[in-house]
């Protein structure tokens, strides 16, 4: 517990990677650069995101598109494949839509998630598991389906030679606010360390529509509260959040907060836990 939550604010931007100053000339190259790099040094051909129409799998997939356009100037062979993965019926599939057409993604690969996710539930309750009241229910399911995107972005990279692309950053990290192994897994995440403005500020400079810019933030996981927004969710305002993780001020109760989720999430950012390390020295 503790006791100044103030006094955590600087550990934690720095933790996560926020950066003290935002030049979004450089910041923008910046991650272009880096998974340029990553790419090639990888040896992969392509690159692998979902699509959902949120700002986040905006910016990078746009980013993305960016990237292998560049490599095939200089003859390395690569491409963009955007992934769209609606749970049935996406009541925002039209900013979807919208999203893809401003990346223009080399491919787009559609691929209903709801058939697997069903039958995964259903095993599960014909194999006797439970899941608590409809709201616990809900929010296990949410994580199923996360998790059954990541599977299928995995596959793809699998199948295409490619790298899987995260969308977190600094303000969903420092909350843990993606489920692990779901969403929060990949091999790239070129939005680390960003806030929520600044990853808005960036698909701005990247000249992303006005309304998918400013599109309130869902996880859109929950089929009893569709579309509910993270900020309901989180119960701090992402400019609070950002707030604090650009050392502005910010009130006790919400930095109080902050730093409680934070360091409840520590195990989210994490790899596994492990034994206590019983090393020997192998030159005895
Ligand atoms: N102390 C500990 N040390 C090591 N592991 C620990 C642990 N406590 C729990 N765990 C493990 O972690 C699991 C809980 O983590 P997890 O399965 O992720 O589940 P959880 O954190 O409960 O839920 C995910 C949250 O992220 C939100 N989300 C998800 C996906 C996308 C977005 C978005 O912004 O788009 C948001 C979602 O709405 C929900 O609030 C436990 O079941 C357990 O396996
Ligand atoms: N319906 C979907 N289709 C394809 N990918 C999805 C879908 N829903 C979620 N994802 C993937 O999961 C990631 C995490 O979702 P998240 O909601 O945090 O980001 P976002 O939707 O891009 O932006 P925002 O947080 O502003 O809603 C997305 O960036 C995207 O890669
Ligand atoms: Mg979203």
């Amino acid at each position: 517990m503790d006791t100044d939550p103030f006094a955590a604010q600087r550990e934690i931007a720095a933790a996560l990677d926020v950066a003290e100053h935002f030049d979004i000339e450089t910041e923008w190259r910046c991650r272009v650069a880096f998974l340029a790099e990553e790419l090639q040094r990888a040896g992969r051909k392509s690159l692998v995101l979902g699509i959902s129409g949120g700002v986040d799998s905006l910016t990078a997939g746009r980013l993305c598109q960016l990237v292998v356009a560049g490599l095939r100037t200089q003859g390395y062979d690569a491409r963009f494949v955007a992934m769209r993965l609606p749970y049935g019926e996406q009541r925002d599939a039209h900013d979807a839509e919208a999203a893809i057409a401003f990346i223009e993604p080399d491919q787009i690969l559609r691929v209903d998630i709801q058939p697997a996710v069903d039958a995964t539930l259903q095993s599960m309750i014909d194999a006797g598991a439970s899941f608590g009241d409809a709201h616990a229910a809900d929010l296990i399911a949410g994580n199923v389906r996360a998790r059954q995107r990541m599977i299928v972005q995995y596959a793809a990279a699998n199948a295409l030679h490619g790298l899987v692309i995260g969308t977190d950053h600094a303000a969903e990290a420092v909350m843990g606010f993606f489920t692990k192994h779901g969403d929060g897994a990949c091999d790239l995440a070129p939005l680390t360390g960003l806030t929520k403005r600044r990853v808005r500020a960036l698909a701005e400079h990247l000249g992303a529509p006005f309304n998918l810019v400013q599109k309130i933030p869902t996880a859109d996981l929950e089929l009893l509260r569709p579309l509910h927004p993270d900020e309901m969710a989180l119960g701090v305002r992402y400019d609070a959040i950002d707030d604090f993780l650009e050392g502005r001020p910010v009130g006790r109760e919400v930095a109080e907060r902050i730093v409680s989720v934070y360091r409840n999430t520590e195990h989210k950012r994490a790899g596994p836990r492990t034994p206590p390390s019983r090393r020997v020295s192998w030159e005895d």
